[in-house]
């Protein structure tokens, strides 16, 4: 599939591209993990990105990384230009700020989602079975309430064009083992936990997010992947919370209503307009400041 890709980097071997990020070869022990300024809405990539979204979201996982170290490893090795080898640093005009020289894992094959509150596909299952993830929960949730606790609620990776399926952590310790899967699970909910109570008293509420796992060389479980940044999790105004209903986007309420009102199909890529690239930027670098307390580089 990689000869496939299209890269931006032609020296380097892109191995995987997401809607909004790109994964290329360094060498036997690293990788490269690109932010781009893609930006997606309703699972459709928009034609034109958010220019600076990919260092914003680069430098906040940066900082998520670094105040979770104590939880748990990570894949970083730098984000810092100047440490990367020089097959990374012919990309500096159009990389820096954006890329994550990482540690080569050996992924594990599941998408370690912890909710905090139920909405989304978990807010769809809870309505049809009163489970999500096939987890039973108390009757009378209304959409959007908070959890008592935060709960992990796997799903599969699915191919790309596919939908995530919801799985019960049970299916997680049938498919890595009950000890690992055990290990994984506590870690997602720490990890959330830890960031969503810091993000909380900084007036965003981290709603539910998406970790990626693997194993070092050494079979040390390790977090991967971006983390706890809008792409990767629900991320909601808290001023504006409230339970029995849906809740605007931290980052992309400008977006999805520029969207709404302009009639998307939510299948055909769109160019987007100067006002709301403008609107959506100054709301991640909001985020930005707000949880880590400084202005992102851009
Ligand atoms: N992170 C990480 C990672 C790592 N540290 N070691 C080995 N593999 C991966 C890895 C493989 N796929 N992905 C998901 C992914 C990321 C970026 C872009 C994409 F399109 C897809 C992550």
């Amino acid at each position: 599939m990689a000869a496939l890709l299209e890269s931006d980097c032609p020296a380097l071997e892109l191995i995987a591209r997401g809607k909004v990020r790109d994964l290329y070869n360094v060498d036997a022990d690293t990788l490269l993990f690109v932010a781009t300024d893609r930006v997606s809405a309703f699972d459709v990539v928009m034609k034109n990105g958010i220019p600076g979204k990919g260092k914003i979201l680069t430098q906040l996982s940066v900082f998520w990384f670094r105040l979770l170290a104590d939880v748990m490893p990570s894949h970083l090795i730098t984000s810092n230009m100047d440490e990367m080898p020089a097959s990374v640093q012919q990309y500096r005009d159009q990389l820096e700020g954006r890329c994550l020289l990482v540690r080569r894992l050996k992924v594990i094959q599941v998408e370690a989602i912890v909710r905090g509150y139920i909405t989304g596909s978990g807010w769809a299952e809870y309505k049809q079975k009163g489970t999500v993830s096939d987890i039973s929960l108390p009757a009378g949730l209304q959409e959007c309430e908070q959890l008592a606790a935060p709960l992990f609620t796997p799903s599969t990776k699915a191919e790309i064009g596919e939908h995530d399926e919801n799985i019960h952590p049970d299916q997680v310790k049938k498919m890595i083992g009950t000890e690992l899967a055990e290990k994984l699970s506590q870690a997602a909910v720490n990890l959330y936990t830890k960031a969503a109570e810091y993000a909380r008293a900084r007036g965003i509420i981290i709603a539910d997010t998406k970790f990626e796992f693997g194993l070092d060389e050494h079979g040390v479980l390790t977090v991967a992947d971006e983390v706890l940044t809008p792409d990767s999790s629900r991320f909601w105004p808290a001023d504006q919370y409230a339970p029995g209903r849906g809740q605007d986007s931290f980052d992309k309420q400008f977006l999805r209503n520029y969207l709404v009102d302009s009639g998307f199909d939510k299948k055909t890529s769109i160019e987007l307009p100067d006002d709301v690239i403008r609107d959506t930027l100054a709301k991640y670098v909001d985020a930005y400041v707000r949880i880590t307390g400084e202005q992102p580089t851009l």
